[in-house]
């Protein structure tokens, strides 16, 4: 097919029609026209296509620096669209979402900055951002990049995020086939290595049919498995402000190394600008190693006031060992289990942070924050989609966005991670 998409998916896509039906074109940049081929015609609504030819490039086309993307791995999936127009397209997807999933007016949007230029870089030119990274362990024993399709392993070819050294020297390794590797820097630099066992492998079913199988595997990965360090030590120290904490290599840490940085400021310059923490009692709920409770403790007195203690609630039993660590004698409390039941029983709060994973929060947990009745909700999200409609929940619970941000904390992918400030409806701007 010849089609011209003209704006952009929250997958990286570009979207266009044909012959009425919504076409999702990966490869190609909105306002190109391209021959694109059907990849996907299994849903009444959509097609998926990829382009396989770029008729009218787009001026925001730039050559590929990623050698493993370009290679076919997954990794850096809009590497071919400059930094700044992928952070422009970022911001449709973001505004586009909110209209359309969390119901925000065209009024609304405008009045919260919700434009082209919203998305912030972290600070870098797009490369070499990344502090933890995930490789698969090829058949040949080689890691790689997984493959942008099927299951292969893309070896041989480095990844432009990873900071530089990296990835250097892994085909020196000895590795166990089929299985992962995950890379991390430390906050001086030096490189951490730990091997995941492969996965217990999915038996063959002819009723799972492909996606089922995918998801089969999705979950076998996901299971725990026997862990092998290969370089470094099996935690890795980083460093924000003042704080250190020691994170398993294999444990849960933001990917760019500015992130924790950026996004603790943001939260607590949010909260001050909501209003402050009243008598200081702090949710830090997916908190992790508890980032957010180190910032808003540091913030305590100069922006925020007093904070009395912050609640940190995670179901990383090994991230919550490392916040204690770090926190030893401070007012931090942690919490181990799922978010909707552990958050029941805390005290009331005056401000709740959520950071939850691309799931998003969902219904169950936004009703317990919501019932908790805070001053201010400041929430991280980093599936655009899944955040807007936790917005919408918030919203029917009676709390009203007053601030939003957003920021390029993936470059070179379409993924881009948004802060949102929240208040009582009620309460006068
Ligand atoms: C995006 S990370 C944020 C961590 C932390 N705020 C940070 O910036 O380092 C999400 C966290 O949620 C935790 N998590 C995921 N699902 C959860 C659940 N249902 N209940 C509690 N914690 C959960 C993960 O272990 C992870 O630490």
């Amino acid at each position: 097919m010849i089609l011209r998409p003209d704006r952009p998916a929250n997958g990286g896509e570009a979207v266009g029609r044909l012959d009425g039906r919504v076409v999702f074109v990966r490869d190609a940049i909105p306002g190109e026209l391209v021959r694109a081929r059907v990849v996907d015609d299994s849903q009444k609504r959509f097609v998926r296509a990829e382009a396989v030819e770029i008729l009218e490039p787009s001026p925001h086309r730039v050559d590929p620096v990623c050698d493993a993307a370009r290679h076919g791995a997954g990794c850096c999936d809009l590497v071919y669209v400059s930094i700044e127009h992928a952070r422009e397209l970022k911001a449709a997807v973001i505004g586009d979402a909110l209209a359309r999933i969390g119901g925000f007016g065209a009024d609304v949007l405008a009045d919260l900055g919700v434009a082209r230029d919203m998305v912030a870089g972290l600070g870098d030119a797009g490369t070499g951002w990344r502090v933890r990274t995930r490789l698969g362990i090829g058949a040949d024993g080689r890691a790689g990049m997984h493959a942008r399709h099927g299951s292969g392993i893309i070896a041989g070819h480095e990844c432009a995020a990873p900071e530089a050294g990296m990835l250097s020297g892994l085909d020196d390794l000895e590795l166990t086939p089929g299985g992962d590797l995950v890379v991390v820097a430390d906050m001086n630099g030096d490189r951490h290595i730990t091997e995941l066992a492969p996965p217990r492998p999915v038996g063959r079913s002819g009723r799972r049919g492909a996606r089922g199988t995918a998801q089969a595997v999705r979950r076998r990965r996901a299971e725990p498995r026997a862990q092998r360090v290969v370089v470094g030590a099996a935690a890795a120290a980083h460093r924000v402000g003042g704080r250190v904490w020691q994170i398993p290599v294999t444990g849960f840490w933001q990917a760019h190394r500015e992130a924790p940085a950026v996004y603790g400021q943001t939260v607590v310059a949010m909260i001050a600008a909501a209003g402050g923490v009243g008598r200081g009692l702090v949710w830090d709920l997916y908190g992790g190693a508890g980032v957010f409770a180190g910032a808003t403790l540091d913030a305590a007195g100069a922006q925020v006031g007093a904070v009395a203690a912050v609640h940190v609630v995670d179901s990383d039993a090994a991230a919550l060992a490392a916040a204690e660590a770090t926190f030893a004698d401070e007012p931090v409390e942690v919490h181990h289990g799922e978010v909707s039941a552990a958050a029941t029983g805390l005290p009331t709060p005056d401000v709740v942070i959520l950071d939850p994973p691309r799931t998003g929060a969902g219904a169950a947990v936004i009703g317990v924050v919501a019932d908790a009745d805070p001053d201010v909700i400041v929430h991280v999200g980093c599936d655009i989609g899944r955040f807007a409609r936790d917005l919408a929940l918030f919203a029917d619970h009676g709390y009203r966005v007053q601030e939003i941000r957003a920021f390029d904390a993936f470059p070179l992918t379409h993924h881009v991670e948004a802060v949102a400030a929240l208040v009582p409806a009620h309460r006068r701007r």
